[in-house]
């Protein structure tokens, strides 16, 4: 929601992006940057939703190019940009591949609807549009007619979760979604937590995953640079065996790297989130810690 998400993608092309995935020998394609054309007096008549024309052009925008990159064959990497670029990436992909299951790994559930968001940023709530179970509970808002809810709350599953609203809460309860919050990950440790999201969302190991990591989801030391940091979060290299086991499956179809915010932290704080969200993208590129 704090300005300065949309020089994510540079920072981390400019951290070596496109090098670093090559060296993995992957034959590596960048798209450019999304056209989010911003509008003026981009408000909701009645609800506190914050620049939904906005989101909402970017989102259709997202989902278009989402859609071509897997339906011509490629993994796609989506690099954000606040969480709500989520709702574009998501969609785009339940076009492309409609079976495929959503692993959310970060701080926050970002499903609030429209109504039980207290601050009114988008970033929050990208999964209630998403979510079948929730869409007589969501207000419709301009712009967002193209999407169709793609997603049912047992093809969800979070990890790292560690600061979740009360109307989060009882979303979640109510539909079910399994979440492993940090709490499972101490108690379980991350092996089985990732052992159980997969069989929990996919037993037969044979649908396409989205994995939808925000930079959040890491402990605050490990990526300063981001909106709403978190205390006690996941070490990089709990981050990095998520990542490395889903990209094993060979069935990580689309990536979503969401919250790096160059503009919050210093030079220092920058390098250090920059450096966590190239570690976590290349694991789930094919790079892994025995080489
Ligand atoms: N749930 C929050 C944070 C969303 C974070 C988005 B993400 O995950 O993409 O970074 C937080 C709302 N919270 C309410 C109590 C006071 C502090 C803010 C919200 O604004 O909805
Ligand atoms: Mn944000
Ligand atoms: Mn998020
Ligand atoms: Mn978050």
């Amino acid at each position: 929601a704090k300005p300065g998400t949309e020089h994510g993608p540079d920072a981390l092309r400019e951290g070596g992006l496109i090098k670093k995935l090559m060296g993995l020998g992957l034959d590596v394609h960048d798209y450019g940057d999304v056209g989010t054309p911003s509008h003026e007096d981009d408000h909701h008549f009645d609800l506190p939703v914050k620049n939904p024309k906005h989101v909402a052009t970017a989102s259709e925008n997202i989902a278009a190019d989402v859609y071509n990159v897997i339906k011509s064959g490629r993994t796609c990497l989506a690099l954000g940009g606040d969480h709500s670029m989520a709702i574009g990436s998501i969609f785009g992909h339940s076009l492309a591949e409609p079976e495929h299951v959503v692993v959310w790994v970060d701080a926050h559930a970002d499903i609030n609807t429209p109504l039980t968001s207290s601050s009114g940023n988008m970033h929050g709530m990208p999964l209630s549009f998403l979510v079948k179970e929730l869409q007589p509970y969501i207000s419709k808002l301009p712009g967002f007619e193209f999407i169709k809810p793609c997603l049912s709350a047992k093809n969800i599953a979070y990890i790292g979760l560690r600061d979740v609203d009360p109307g989060e809460r009882y979303i979640i309860e109510k539909l079910g979604i399994q979440s492993f919050s940090m709490s499972e990950v101490d108690r379980h440790g991350i092996k089985d937590v990732v052992e159980k999201a997969m069989h929990y969302l996919d037993p037969e190991g044979v649908k396409p995953i989205h994995l939808s990591f925000d930079i959040d989801a890491l402990d605050p030391s490990l990526a300063p640079s981001t909106g709403t940091p978190v205390p006690g979060g996941l070490s990089i290299r709990e981050g990095n065996y998520i990542c490395e086991e889903l990209a094993a499956t060979g069935r990580l179809t689309c990536v979503d790297i969401a919250e790096v915010n160059p503009s919050l932290g210093n030079e220092r704080d920058n390098l250090i989130t920059v450096n966590s969200a190239l570690s976590i993208i290349t694991h789930c590129f094919g790079g892994r810690r025995q080489g």
